[in-house]
């Protein structure tokens, strides 16, 4: 923060004690981490441990970046969010929440996804990135740009109650070389979650975070992470000749260019984004792709132009932005991906995720799509 005076010796003496008293950490890798850039990509339940661990050892400089606004199903197990919090941005709160414990850290809030330009820009000024997203298409990305700025990062995941963690020197190897080609798995949206998994999971993360800012041998370690027996399994990562990035056969703008305006245009939005997307898209037009006795038994209002209909209608369409609706989002899930992306060009289109059965919460916007 800029007017804060700046830490004497002393204060940084007394305020990391603890940690600069531990044999091979010391005055140096206090000042290691004082002098470190970390960029956190997701502030959800792996982000907010992270970012709490890593703001309280002192990293001199963190940036903070998500696009997502808090919602109530995410209080159990973000914990830097509350109850007030709901519908803010998780960037800015956890910046608020985290300054609040300590405030020599410069920290930076960015209310946006990572995407290919903000990749480039951000991954070349971090020392480290931690990946707390919950997709593979961010890995992949922070990946590919982390190795050509020759950047070390930090993987985690959680999936039920299995969480893994790895860091990466991709000068030795990368996450391609581990998962050469995933398509998405299911988030916590769609396979439930334990709030404390990601904790753990996240206190791994910012472990081995400290621990590649200070001395460099723990890069390039898969940690795998049972909650049903507790266990810990760690596995050496080594380069694989086949990997895209690794052997040179692709470089990162190759492989992520074609993603730019998907990414900056997410097909799917949040009972808590529709509010932003309408004031962004003041002529966008609600369209419930459910059957019509769905429709007429309980309906958010819009138009009602059935599945079965959907791709004659939309071909007679003049460009406009839809918000797509069905009772669980996975019919408009299942209908985007059919669509030509040079149909959705010009004009977003955009589902519901979780569908009608995601306005639950009375205030839910419910109103603001009747009202399209
Ligand atoms: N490309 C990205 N850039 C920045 N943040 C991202 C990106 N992709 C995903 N995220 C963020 O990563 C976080 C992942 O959090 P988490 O897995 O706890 O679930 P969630 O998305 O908040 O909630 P739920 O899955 O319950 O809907 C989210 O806050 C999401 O917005
Ligand atoms: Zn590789």
């Amino acid at each position: 923060m800029a007017n804060q005076p700046l830490p004497s010796d002393k204060h940084i003496q007394r305020r990391y004690l603890r940690q600069i008293q531990l044999p091979g950490f010391g005055e140096a890798g206090q000042q290691s981490l004082g002098e470190a850039r970390v960029l956190i990509v997701g502030l959800g339940g792996l982000g907010c441990a992270v970012a709490q661990y890593l703001t309280a050892a002192g990293v001199g400089n963190i940036t903070l970046l998500d696009g997502d606004d808090i919602a109530l199903s995410n209080l159990q197990r973000q914990i830097l969010f509350d109850e007030a919090s709901i519908g803010a941005n998780k960037a800015d709160v956890a910046k608020q929440k985290l300054q609040q414990l300590n405030s020599q850290v410069q920290i930076t809030a960015i209310d946006r996804h990572l995407d290919l330009p903000l990749a480039e820009t951000l991954i070349a000024s971090a020392d480290l990135i931690l990946d707390c997203t919950d997709n593979f298409t961010t890995r992949y990305l922070i990946n590919d740009v982390a190795h050509f700025y020759k950047k070390n990062w930090v993987y985690a995941s959680v999936l039920g109650f299995a969480g893994q963690v790895a860091s990466f020197n991709t000068r030795l190897s990368c996450f391609r070389c581990l998962y050469p080609n995933v398509s998405e798995v299911p988030n916590c949206n769609q396979a439930g979650v334990l709030g404390v998994l990601p904790g753990i999971v996240g206190n791994l993360q910012a472990l081995m975070a400290i621990q590649m800012l200070c001395c460099e041998q723990t890069c390039n370690q898969l940690v795998r992470f049972s909650g049903n027996d507790y266990s810990l399994q760690t596995i050496g990562l080594a380069k694989s000749r086949q990997c895209l990035i690794c052997s040179g056969q692709q470089e990162y703008f190759q492989l992520h260019s074609h993603r730019c305006d998907e990414s900056a245009q997410p097909r799917a939005i949040t009972a808590s984004q529709i509010k932003t997307f309408i004031e962004q898209h003041p002529n966008a037009k609600l369209a419930d792709i459910r059957s019509p006795a769905e429709y007429q038994e309980h309906n958010a209002g819009g138009i009602n132009i059935p599945l079965s209909d959907f791709e004659s209608w939309f071909a007679g369409q003049v460009s406009q932005p839809l918000i797509l609706l069905c009772q669980t989002g996975k019919r408009c899930q299942w209908l985007l991906g059919r669509l030509p992306a040079s149909s959705t060009a010009r004009s977003p289109v955009v589902y519901l995720e979780g569908g009608l059965d995601a306005l639950t919460h009375p205030t839910h916007s419910l109103h603001l799509l009747k009202a399209l």
